[in-house]
């Protein structure tokens, strides 16, 4: 019925103090800010053009160019990706020739696999492009350069001599990124001024010498550092989004049970419902937290560069390179996981998730494919091992790997199942996990002769261990966020009940590492997934309101599932009335198409 809460009774089981745990999750960061910032995103693409140009221009030219972009006179297109190469930033192929005689770099386009392929707004709408190009001087070539191209006038938005512009066309399903115009392009030729090429870091001079850059070149890459640890946050919204939807439809949906005419069973009380469900929830707290910190991280490095200080630029790398990886490939599986939690509903347009998956599993591959990303994390863990015998001591989020020698001796000594809600005890099996795998692959690495070809012949196990690094991220950074004064009845409590599922239910699904690097026995692995089912019990009064904390509307979350009301049966019905297909009762075609087959006269009783 309308106006009834259906869910009434779930929340009024809730152990604590849910506006106070509304404004943790909110934490320092609004997701509708973010939301609306992604569907702007989704027309446009001002979140990676307008960042770049702020990393890579010098004042001068931010003067020029970003009062214009900031008030949409122009619209940038961040054209780094070509059809032969995402990936392998230094493979691209557009050229961007300096000609002394005019003052004026020749854009072009070399081979097919040199077309731009993939930026976003690039098909029809961006009147600009950051375009990323080989920068080319007397015939010598100094690598990927960022440079300001315009695309289409600016009168009638036709596009320039020399510019040939498409969208790449329909992508996966109908989902929303459809209206997102990924284009092409094609430089024959295109001539722009000298000043139009970002020179912040390097310049080229009237008289063509290439000044190089004073700092580390990667800072040509700032702006995928900047897009990744958003994508952190950007993955806590959206995997929340699902786990909102999928815990009140479980809550709400009754299916076995019924005894002597009682209701059925609530499916969110089946242990398998828990065990799927409820690690995504602590998933998506988990990601928000350490999306928190990498935020707060990513703003001391900035701070840093101003005063040329370099030395967290690699670990940021890592970091938002790792992290990023991570967070989607769990977000991304987690809303399939969470479709299939909703049963044939799920799978309905009207529940949701169809779409938010579809808009956004691509979050595993744009900003850095994530197994390229994790190459990167794992090469920082390779080198950090090789600099300890120089007495190098790690710090930050390697500092454990300065312990390696005591970690490779490391011994869980849980002896009871409630041993591992100790925080200390999971961080150090966690530790010692990572350590132990890092520390193989560096000794595996040492009896290549070539360094590179190990990496390459390792680069699964290495993989693996830089998964086990960032995991061990997230599960520190949550504990950390519990060692801070949060207020409110009981909230502190349920967070240390996700923390505690998060962690054991990372330590349950890759019990491999941790019983072949020795670091835990069998029995206490056996005794890890005991106290996990009965946080899963913890949790379970609390489930409706943990979610209700993500403070949703269902406008937000635009799904007849996840309404706050849980008032389900009735508006997938009024949902499915909408369909146009049920505007008339004999569906279109059927008087040209079936009933022919149907009226057809029986031979010898067959048709
Ligand atoms: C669904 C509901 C949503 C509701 C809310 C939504 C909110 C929205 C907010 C957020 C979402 C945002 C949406 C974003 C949409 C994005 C659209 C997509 C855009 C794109 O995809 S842009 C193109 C991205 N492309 C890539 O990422 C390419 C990946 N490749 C690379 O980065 C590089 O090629 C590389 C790093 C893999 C390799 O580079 P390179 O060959 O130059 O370097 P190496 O030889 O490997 O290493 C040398 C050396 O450099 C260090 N290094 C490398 N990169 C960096 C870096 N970035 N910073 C610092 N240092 C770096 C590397 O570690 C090596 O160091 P050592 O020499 O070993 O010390
Ligand atoms: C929705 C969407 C939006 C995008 N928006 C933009 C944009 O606005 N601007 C822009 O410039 N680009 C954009 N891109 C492009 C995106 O950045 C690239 O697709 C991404 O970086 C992956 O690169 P790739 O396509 O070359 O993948 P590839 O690197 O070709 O990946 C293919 C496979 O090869 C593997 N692989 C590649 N290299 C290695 C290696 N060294 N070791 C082991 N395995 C490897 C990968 O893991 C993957 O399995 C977008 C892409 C998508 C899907």
């Amino acid at each position: 019925m309308e106006g009834v809460d259906h869910l009434a009774h779930e929340r009024n089981k809730a152990q604590f103090d849910v506006a106070v745990m509304k404004a943790v999750w909110a934490g320092s960061r609004d997701a509708y800010e973010l939301f609306h910032r992604f569907s702007r995103l989704v027309a446009n693409d001002p979140e990676m053009f307008i960042p770049a140009i702020k990393a890579q221009a010098t004042e001068e030219q931010q003067k020029q160019w970003l009062p214009l972009a900031n008030k949409m006179k122009i619209i940038g297109s961040y054209t780094q990706t070509e059809l032969g190469h995402g990936s392998n930033v230094r493979g691209l192929e557009t050229t961007a020739t300096f000609d002394p005689k005019t003052d004026e770099f020749v854009l072009n386009s070399p081979t097919l696999t040199a077309t731009k392929w993939w930026p976003g707004g690039l098909g029809k709408i961006a009147t600009h492009a950051l375009a990323h190009a080989r920068l080319i001087i007397d015939d010598k070539d100094y690598g990927v350069h960022g440079f300001l191209v315009q695309l289409r006038s600016l009168d009638d938005h036709l596009t320039l001599p020399g510019i040939t512009i498409g969208d790449i066309g329909m992508k996966y399903g109908s989902g929303a990124y459809n209206t997102m115009d990924n284009g092409s392009l094609i430089f024959d030729h295109v001539r722009i001024p000298r000043n139009q090429m970002l020179m912040r870091l390097s310049q080229v001079t009237r008289e063509g010498k290439y000044v190089p850059s004073n700092v580390p070149r990667q800072l040509s890459y700032g702006t995928m550092v900047y897009v990744r640890q958003k994508i952190v946050f950007d993955a806590s919204i959206a995997l929340s989004r699902a786990v909102c939807i999928s815990t009140r439809y479980s809550a709400v949906r009754r299916q076995f049970g019924s005894h002597n005419g009682s209701p059925e069973t609530q499916v969110i009380d089946y242990k398998t419902q828990q065990a799927r469900l409820f690690p995504l929830l602590a998933s998506a707290y988990a990601i928000r937290f350490v999306s928190e910190w990498l935020n707060s991280f990513y703003k001391d490095l900035l701070q840093r560069l101003e005063a040329k200080d370099f030395s967290t630029l690699p670990e940021a790398h890592a970091c938002t390179a790792g992290l990023k990886s991570i967070t989607t490939s769990v977000a991304a599986d987690g809303i399939e996981e969470c479709r299939k939690l909703c049963g044939g509903h799920g799978y309905l347009t009207s529940s949701g998730l169809p779409e938010l998956s579809a808009v956004y599993i691509p979050a595993c591959t744009y900003e850095g494919d994530n197994v390229v990303m994790l190459l990167q994390v794992a090469r920082y863990l390779m080198k950090t091992i090789s600099q300890l015998k120089s007495g190098n001591k790690p710090v930050g989020t390697t500092a454990y790997l300065g312990r390696a020698e005591q970690l490779m001796q490391y011994h869980s000594d849980v002896l009871r199942a409630e041993d591992w809600l100790k925080p200390n005890v999971v961080v150090e099996a966690f530790e010692a996990r990572a350590a132990r795998m890092s520390m193989a692959c560096a000794q595996n690495l040492s009896k290549f002769n070539n360094p590179e070809d190990g990496f390459q012949e390792l680069s699964a196990d290495l993989v693996e261990a830089a998964t086990a690094h960032c995991q061990l991220i997230i599960v520190s950074k949550f504990i950390e966020k519990l060692q801070q004064d949060i207020p409110g009845k009981g909230v502190k409590e349920q967070l240390g009940v996700l923390r505690s599922i998060y962690a054991l239910f990372l330590l349950h699904k890759h019990i491999g590492d941790f019983l072949s690097t020795d670091c835990i026995t069998p029995k206490q692995g056996y005794l890890a997934n005991e106290q996990l089912r009965s946080l899963y019990s913890q949790v379970r009064p609390n489930a409706i309101a943990l979610v209700d904390a993500f403070n949703y509307t269902d406008h937000f979350l635009s799904s007849v599932l996840g309404r706050y009301d849980g008032n389900v049966y009735p508006k997938l019905y009024e949902e499915a009335w909408k369909d146009p297909l049920n505007d008339t009762s004999i569906p279109d075609g059927f008087h040209e198409y079936v009933q022919p087959m149907l009226k057809q006269p029986l031979h010898h009783g067959r048709l």
